[in-house]
């Protein structure tokens, strides 16, 4: 790996339990591929007490043999301890060590007893040492039924508990720091934060070059990678994948995908719960709108790369074999700008804090009926309506006043009596003339770059 990015906080975080004088027991989990295991070596590169051990998928009694001649080359005083996890870790707890067991789900898959007896010797010998014990696991069904769910065992004993998220867009570009702000934004709505697939990038190519040889050839990484790891998640991926691709496709409220899938919508929910439990799929809801009473959810893909894959890969393997090297030019290229507009718009919604000095209690997308903003921030001093334009064609004052006009649709519980309405147009291609003449004239509007929004 040529370079660590980021993950500054999570590696203070577990900085701070290694070297704390009490026990800590950290469970790490998150999506596939977001790092997890590479988060947890770096933290113990500098650290002279601590075992790492990657499970694999074997037998209960391999799996303890490896974990035993992995820490007893670290901790010789293991070599005359009875062979069974207990024995093993209240040893290592006498040694105040730092014991960190990747993949911990292929363990509990081979002996489901585990975290119980986990559990015991955390609570009769392990708690009171100083060693920090670590568990990191990809299959986030396991993880929290398993280890975090208020059921099993180990609830409870946990003194830290990291939800690895994708990277944000600010640390994704250093995977392509000299691409320009369309590119770069381009080059996230395509692969995301994931380090995994951040990773096949090579900078020094063009993003057509990387997208066709890491994407859409037949031999590269990333080509059959969502497949890949729907089928090591779900037994039956296919009503899965036809959801995904409905998503895809735009396809957004239950009635939509249920269309487009091809399946009943009484069913719809089960799936799209399984797709959220494995953070594939996010719910969200107007902006303005009660978390929990709201009914009006709407539903997209959470990684940007499992959205292109379903979009423009999934069923067209044959006709990006036809069309081989020019695959890229011919069937992405001409349709980028749709693709990525609504990934812009959550750019445009997170910089937005970032851009406007007022204090926000929260930022999203608002719609009501035909009425929709691409951007609703929600402050102390009213709101800031926003719209996002991702086209070839400089932004006209048109576009300002449909977005008055819509904000004015908006109804805000909280909003104060005297609260200003703020406006802000985020654009590719610049603006007017006009329109930039009346927002010099007007102090409640402004407009902003492409580079505003990717720092
Ligand atoms: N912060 C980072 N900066 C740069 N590269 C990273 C970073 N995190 C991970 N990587 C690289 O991304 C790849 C995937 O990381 P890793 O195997 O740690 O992910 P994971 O979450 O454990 O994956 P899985 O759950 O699929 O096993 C590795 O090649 C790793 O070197």
């Amino acid at each position: 790996m040529e370079q660590f990015v980021d993950r500054d906080v999570e590696r203070d975080q577990l900085t701070d339990c290694y070297e704390s004088e009490t026990a800590d027991f950290v469970v790490i989990y998150g999506r596939r591929r977001l790092g997890k295991s590479e988060l947890v070596r770096q933290s113990i590169a500098d650290q002279e007490d601590a075992v790492y051990y990657q499970a694999v998928e074997s037998t209960a009694q391999n799996q303890l043999e490896q974990f035993v001649e992995t820490a007893t080359a670290q901790f010789p005083s293991l070599q005359n301890v009875r062979r069974d996890w207990e024995a093993i870790l209240e040893t290592l707890g006498e040694e105040n060590a730092i014991v960190v067991i990747d993949e911990f789900p292929f363990l509990i898959e081979e002996d489901d007893s585990l975290p119980s007896r986990i559990q015991r010797v955390w609570d009769t010998k392990l708690q009171e040492t100083g060693m920090t014990l670590v568990l990191v696991g990809s299959s986030i069904s396991v993880m929290e039924n398993k280890v975090l769910s208020g059921s099993a065992p180990l609830y409870g004993r946990r003194t830290a508990t990291i939800d690895l998220k994708p990277l944000d867009v600010a640390d994704a570009r250093k995977f392509f720091p000299g691409y320009d702000p369309e590119t770069a934004i381009t080059t996230w709505a395509i692969y995301g934060g994931t380090p995994y697939y951040l990773q096949t990038i090579d900078p020094d190519e063009t993003l057509g070059t990387n997208v066709q040889q890491g994407v859409l050839s037949e031999q590269s990484l990333l080509y059959s990678e969502p497949e890949f790891l729907l089928r090591t998640e779900l037994r039956q991926p296919n009503t899965y994948f036809s959801i995904l691709r409905a998503l895809a496709h735009g396809r957004r409220t239950p009635n939509e995908i249920a269309g487009m899938a091809g399946i009943e919508s009484g069913s719809l929910s089960t799936y799209l719960q399984k797709l959220r439990r494995l953070r594939l799929v996010e719910r969200h809801i107007p902006v303005t709108a009660s978390p929990t009473a709201s009914k009006r959810g709407r539903y997209r893909i959470a990684a940007p790369l499992f959205r292109f894959w379903f979009r423009f890969v999934y069923g067209n393997q044959d006709q990006l074999r036809i069309l081989g090297d020019t695959a890229y030019d011919e069937l992405i290229a001409p349709e980028l700008a749709d693709y990525v507009s609504p990934l812009f718009e959550r750019l445009c919604q997170r910089a937005l804090p970032h851009l406007i000095d007022r204090r926000f209690s929260d930022v999203g997308q608002w719609w009501f009926k035909e009425h929709e903003l691409d951007v609703l921030g929600l402050t102390e001093s009213g709101l800031v309506a926003g719209e996002c334009k991702f086209a070839s064609q400089p932004v006209s004052e048109g576009v300002l006043a449909d977005l008055d006009r819509t904000a004015s649709e908006v109804r805000w519980s909280e909003e104060p009596a005297d609260g200003e309405t703020l406006y802000v147009l985020f654009s590719r291609s610049g603006y007017t003339d006009d329109l930039k003449n009346t927002a010099d004239a007007r102090d409640d509007v402004r407009l902003f770059e492409l580079s505003d929004i990717i720092y």
